[in-house]
């Protein structure tokens, strides 16, 4: 991993009204890093990331990704990051290809590039036999794998993943998390949410939010020696018992 630091942020808040949903948060994120951004339902967590893809203005703090300020500079940090989550990801009524086409356009390839990056992803994740399928017929694992190739197709330096392997059981999360170090060991820089403390374990260094605040921010194997825990469920039952937000 480099020393670079791709995202940074210094006491970023944002408020709706008086609610604070996210309060003062500050971090750092190294290049290539793979860093999850843990919490209990409604900490904060989308919150503070929409406002890093420039899609929620801060109400306070700094905040820099990919090097573009997340006030004055928005359209150069969409330009600049990939998104993928459960909730947006693929047209299920357009096909493998249609989507691949799609989503490069939209990300500012040619069709020149699209075609050339197209057949090289398809055979690296295995879905060249479906290229003509819809993506409504494709199992949960596949249409995840395919929606994060589709997130990093156009080379970004950041990829933000918000909870991106719902639904699915270990073994598919395992082959969906070889992806990730792929894409981490060719630079990209992975800022990913999730609820599955297996998924915690595989990352570089995790962020613990617990009512807008960030509690803790280290390893994996750090967190567990600081509080005296065998498994990453045990440092995230610790840190969010007291919460007082239970969510939507
Ligand atoms: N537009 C909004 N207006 C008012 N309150 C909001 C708004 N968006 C989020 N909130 C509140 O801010 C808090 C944090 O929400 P957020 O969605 O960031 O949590 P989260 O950590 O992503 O939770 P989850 O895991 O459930 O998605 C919640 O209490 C939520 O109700």
């Amino acid at each position: 991993m480099s020393e670079e630091i791709v995202i940074e942020t210094n006491k970023l808040t944002k408020r709706f009204g008086d609610f604070v949903a996210t309060n003062e948060i500050t971090f750092q994120v190294k290049k290539g890093e793979i860093f999850g951004f843990l919490g209990a339902n409604g900490a904060g967590k989308t919150t503070a990331m929409r406002m890093l893809c420039g899609l929620s203005v801060p109400s306070s703090g700094k905040g820099k990704v990919a090097g573009f300020d997340v006030y004055k500079q928005t359209e150069k940090i969409k330009e600049n990051i990939g998104y993928m989550s459960q909730k947006f990801s693929l047209y299920e009524d357009l096909t493998v290809m249609e989507n691949i086409r799609f989503f490069g356009g939209i990300y500012g390839l040619s069709r020149k590039e699209i075609k050339a990056k197209m057949a090289q992803m398809l055979e690296r994740i295995g879905l060249e036999g479906q290229k003509n399928k819809l993506v409504s017929d494709l199992p949960l694992g596949w249409k995840q794998k395919l929606a994060f190739s589709v997130a990093i197709f156009h080379n970004p330096q950041i990829v933000f993943l918000d909870e991106p392997t719902g639904g699915v059981d270990p073994m598919t999360r395992r082959q969906f998390w070889d992806q990730i170090y792929e894409a981490s060991d060719s630079g990209i820089t992975v800022f990913v949410t999730t609820h599955y403390m297996d998924e915690a374990e595989y990352c570089n260094r995790i962020s613990m939010m617990v009512d807008g605040y960030i509690k803790a921010l280290d390893t994996p194997a750090n967190l567990k020696k600081h509080y005296h825990a065998e498994s990453m469920d045990q440092v995230f039952y610790e840190l969010a018992r007291g919460a007082k937000r239970k969510g939507d």
